[in-house]
């Protein structure tokens, strides 16, 4: 089968549905589209800790990523994440802890390379075209040459297929490194920066392109070292800071539940924080022409308006403080957040340090 796609969107969920993953059954749930969703595509990270010599890369980590959602793992650069990415595939051996996809290390999977894609080691021959390289990689993991052509279909780069990866810019290049990742149609996808390098339209295009991959029940995790470039993609966040969890939670329980502000202006100022404050919202002064309000979301600030004669010349709500709260996490300025912490590990994730967690080579996350 050829697949179709509609804007770089598989036209239909079997356009790239896998098989089932390998490894424990768990429990069943649908996504918001009705797809299926199995734990055994869930991701648990509990205890995890590596150095490298006197480099203490990741500390008693521990998170879960769930299928059917994306999640960012985030941190500033430095903080770990490619090490634990690297460890979760078992390329780096942890000092202790474990790293599970299904409740099973990598090493263990029945079929690793179909049940996790990933896009870590993206190494191309620059004297390679992109199809020879998918080829090589196909051959390696056992799919046939036709996924080869839906892969580059799919990622909309079937056009540039017999160029030589040299001549590829870098948003070429993650699309086909995030081809090779789909080869095996796998249930768990890690993707290391995967949004780094590409242009306004590149950048729709993946995070439609990842949230129709988690709608399908898959789990999706990817780093990034800005939140600002994965907000509108995820739905979970695991935020590290010196290899440690700084943050596990929604990206609403990132920002801190707090509430935001309506930012409403009126010819008649006095009058309108009156018959706010008559109500009893807060008004806390002005940003300019526009009057900033606590204690009533927009449709009552409106209301009260309307009721009180007021034409308003503006009304919105305050754009969130997320970055604001992020960037104080990763500086340290804000201790980590147990009500998130909470949220992102589920009671039981924590399981005994096993001596076989990675039996790849010692390679290092670089
Ligand atoms: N093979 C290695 N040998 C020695 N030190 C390493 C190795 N791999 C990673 N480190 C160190 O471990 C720490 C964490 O690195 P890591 O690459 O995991 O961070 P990162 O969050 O992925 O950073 P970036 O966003 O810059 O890619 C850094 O101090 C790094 O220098």
């Amino acid at each position: 089968m050829r697949s179709t796609a509609v804007g770089g969107i598989p036209a239909s969920a079997a356009a790239c549905a896998g098989p089932p993953v390998s490894g424990s059954v768990g429990e069943s749930r649908t996504t918001e589209t009705g797809a299926a969703v199995s734990t055994a595509a869930r991701i648990e990270v509990a205890g995890l800790s590596k150095s490298f010599g006197t480099v203490q890369a990741v500390q008693d980590l521990g998170f879960v990523a769930e299928p059917g959602r994306v999640t960012g793992f985030l941190g500033p650069n430095g903080s770990g994440k490619t090490t634990t990415l690297s460890m979760l595939l078992g390329l780096v051996r942890p000092d202790s802890g474990t790293a599970t996809i299904g409740g099973v290390p990598y090493a263990d999977l029945e079929r690793p390379a179909i049940t996790v894609g990933s896009s870590l080691s993206a190494n191309f021959h620059p004297a390679h075209t992109g199809r020879a390289h998918l080829d090589i990689m196909r051959r390696g993991i056992g799919v046939s040459k036709q996924r080869v052509d839906e892969v580059l279909e799919l990622v909309g780069i079937a056009d540039a297929a017999d160029r030589k990866t040299g001549g590829y810019s870098l948003g070429m290049r993650q699309r086909l490194a995030l081809a090779a990742a789909l080869l095996g149609e796998p249930q768990v996808i890690l993707l290391d920066e995967p949004i780094n390098g590409l242009d306004p339209e590149g950048i729709r295009w993946i995070r439609m392109f990842l949230r129709h991959l988690a709608s399908e029940g898959r789990t999706v995790l990817l780093s990034s070292h800005l939140l600002s470039e994965v907000q509108q993609t995820v739905d979970d966040v695991i935020v590290i800071r010196q290899g440690r969890l700084a943050f596990a939670g929604t990206l609403e329980g990132l920002r801190g539940g707090e509430e935001r502000a309506v930012l409403v202006a009126a010819p008649d100022r006095q009058g309108l924080a009156r018959a706010l404050q008559a109500v009893g919202a807060e008004v806390h002064g002005l940003r300019g022409e526009t009057m900033r309000v606590t204690g009533a979301d927009a449709e009552r600030v409106g209301l009260v308006a309307l009721q009180a004669g007021i034409p308003l010349t503006h009304l919105s709500v305050e754009e969130s403080g997320l970055e604001e709260s992020f960037l104080e996490l990763i500086d340290g300025a804000r201790e980590p957040d147990p009500r998130g912490l909470a949220d992102g590990i589920p009671p039981g994730a924590v399981q005994d340090p096993g001596p076989d967690a990675a039996s790849a080579t010692e390679g290092g996350a670089r």
